[in-house]
């Protein structure tokens, strides 16, 4: 699906445009799960879920029968400040690991179902240093936003999307800084690893990069602090909003670039729910800004969309008990 967008202003009004839940599919649902066997409400969250996952693809009474999964990984200029536990041809490293099917990321998808698509972007020519420039120049950020939307199948009927990039957390960190506001030092975590003095040095870079970029235009943070997989997930959730496909965030860094989106156009996040909560410090934070509560908390820090493709299990069987359960009149079951 090619995106009709060429430039960030454009991105945008793309946006803006966006279509909105289906009124009548979400009261229909509704009305069903009102008259499941069950006493009311008793599938807690669950039935939250089901009528939300009905809204979006405009069905009362829907079914998942295609995730996908989709991967985006890039290299960072910002590693050249020693920001990460690990070197960053580690990130090429892995996407071979995952074409071959030996990634954490393989298993998930396959356990839940799941299709899974990788999209190495420009590993060769990481984004800029941006300590010292912008991380990205507007062609390079819309041709990220462009890839990430042109990944998204329209035939699929949900959304995970994940990342793999050496040094992501320190660009995640920025964005979230920079979009959202406060301290350089609270939204920065250790990522993979960092120690105390890796962490210390980190920080400071995040505030240098939020400094030297400062702007009120959350697509201009995602330009200059973010990088081509933060971008490219960016596309790719606009492009499901625009699909009606609904999305399960995942980690630190899948939120950080999903926020960009959130600041942008008000409710542009309205058809994803937040996977999980990671063990990155400042995603519990990131999570509160958007105001998403997390399906999962099992300690997570890997990325790769791991903790939102484990969620696709209980977004299936929540629309799964929605949809195949039996009402008190079919089943023959005195309502209380
Ligand atoms: O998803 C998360 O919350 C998360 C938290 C910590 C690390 N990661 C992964 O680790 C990599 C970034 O870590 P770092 O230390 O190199 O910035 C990147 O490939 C991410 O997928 C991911
Ligand atoms: C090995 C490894 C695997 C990853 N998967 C996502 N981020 C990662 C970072 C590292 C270092």
């Amino acid at each position: 699906m090619q995106a009709p967008f060429t430039t960030l202003s454009e991105f945008r009004e793309t946006l803006a445009k966006a279509p909105e839940s289906h009124a009548t599919a979400f009261q229909g649902a509704q009305d069903r799960n009102s008259q499941l066997t069950k006493p009311p409400g008793a599938l807690g969250r669950l039935e939250d879920l089901a009528i939300w996952y009905a809204g979006w693809r405009g069905n009362p009474k829907p079914q998942i029968n295609a995730p996908q999964v989709v991967i985006f990984a890039g290299n960072h200029g910002v590693c050249a400040q020693g920001v990460s536990a690990f070197p960053p041809e580690v990130t090429e490293q892995m996407v071979a690991n995952f074409e071959h099917g030996g990634a954490a990321i393989n298993q998930l998808s396959k356990a839940f179902g799941a299709t899974m698509n990788v999209h190495a972007l420009s590993l060769d020519t990481p984004t800029a240093d941006f300590t010292q420039a912008p991380a990205m120049t507007e062609a390079e950020v819309v041709s990220a936003l462009q890839i990430g939307w042109a990944a998204v199948d329209p035939a699929s009927d949900l959304l995970v999307t994940g990342e793999m990039g050496i040094g992501n957390t320190t660009s995640a960190a920025a964005v979230a800084a920079a979009v959202l506001g406060g301290d350089a030092a609270d939204w920065t975590g250790r990522g993979t690893g960092v120690d105390d003095a890796g962490l210390a040095r980190k920080a400071e870079v995040v505030a240098k990069g939020v400094a030297l970029h400062a702007s009120s235009d959350p697509l201009e943070a995602l330009r200059c602090l973010g990088g081509r997989e933060l971008a490219a997930m960016a596309g790719a959730i606009a492009a499901a909003r625009h699909c009606r496909i609904p999305v399960i965030l995942d980690g630190f860094i899948c939120c950080a670039a999903a926020a960009t989106l959130a600041k942008a156009v008000d409710g542009a996040l309205d058809h994803a729910v937040a996977g999980h909560q990671s063990a990155e410090a400042a995603h519990a934070r990131l999570l509160t800004a958007l105001g998403k509560e997390p399906l999962l908390s099992l300690g997570l820090r890997l990325g790769e969309g791991s903790g939102a493709a484990l969620a696709i299990g209980i977004l299936k069987g929540a629309v799964a008990c929605h949809s195949g359960m039996l009402t008190f009149a079919e089943a023959g079951v005195s309502a209380g």
